[in-house]
């Protein structure tokens, strides 16, 4: 069984249709990158995924449920990286992650063993409100992954972390390479270092689907390029 079946989802957002008529599966420990110009549709995508937001048309199975409002056990297996980091600036990093458990009802010995896992075990006990833009991302993916979920989603992890802590970040997700990855991201290089497959969205239909093979970009550029231009123009 897909663990993630997107099938015909459309989504209106007012006058606008964001994403029209997408259908994708994606396997057990599949890594997708999601890529696409400025206003494609992704964050519409990631959100229905996350099960923030949910079809006009269409439907969306996680591990065999439908994504819905009521649906928990679907939220149970998610772990969400979106724009926010959804951490408290007042609080450390570890009573952040605390918190965090106990709203799960995750056990809170799991909080040290998820701090060592991101690089964070030194700063625990700092205040996130004085972190770096690196280390609260680095608390945001602790969050995430704080339930042990079987599928990430990640939409844009990589904005505006400079190259170091993109690396950074980029070996800390290597670590969770057994999970389902959905990963959004405008940047080329990084997304076919992390996935084996890309969707290409253009004007919220999937353009392209195609495998990536090795951290070679270039077959993933030519179809970017041409998922964006068709006819070359540019
Ligand atoms: N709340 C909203 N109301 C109306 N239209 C919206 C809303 N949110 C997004 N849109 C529109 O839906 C389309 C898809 O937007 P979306 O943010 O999903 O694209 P994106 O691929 O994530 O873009 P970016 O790379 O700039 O983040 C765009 O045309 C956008 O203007």
């Amino acid at each position: 069984m897909a663990s993630i079946t997107v099938d015909g989802v459309t989504k209106r957002l007012g006058s606008t249709i964001a994403v029209r008529n997408v259908s994708f599966a994606v396997e057990p420990g599949e890594h997708v990158g999601l890529f696409g110009p400025n206003g494609a549709g992704k964050t519409t995508l990631m959100q229905m995924l996350s099960s923030l937001s949910f079809p006009s048309e269409g439907q969306i199975r996680i591990g065999g449920s439908e994504v819905t409002p009521d649906a928990t056990d679907v939220r149970r297996s998610l772990g969400v990286v979106g724009h926010r980091p959804m951490v408290y600036g007042t609080l450390t990093a570890r009573e952040n992650l605390r918190l965090h458990a106990r709203l799960r009802g995750v056990d809170t010995d799991r909080v040290e063993a998820v701090l060592g896992q991101v690089n964070l075990r030194t700063r625990a006990s700092t205040r996130v409100e004085t972190f770096s833009h690196g280390m609260t991302k680095r608390l945001a993916i602790a969050r995430s992954v704080l339930h042990d979920p079987t599928v990430l989603l990640l939409d844009e992890p990589y904005a505006g972390l400079d190259q170091r802590s993109a690396a950074d970040l980029q070996a800390i997700l290597e670590q969770f390479d057994d999970r389902t990855v959905v990963l959004a991201t405008h940047d080329l290089q990084r997304g076919a270092a992390d996935c084996d497959r890309a969707l290409v969205l253009v004007d919220g239909v999937i353009s392209r689907d195609v495998r990536i093979d090795g951290p070679d970009t270039d077959a993933l550029e030519t179809a970017y390029d041409r998922a964006i231009d068709p006819a070359g123009s540019r």
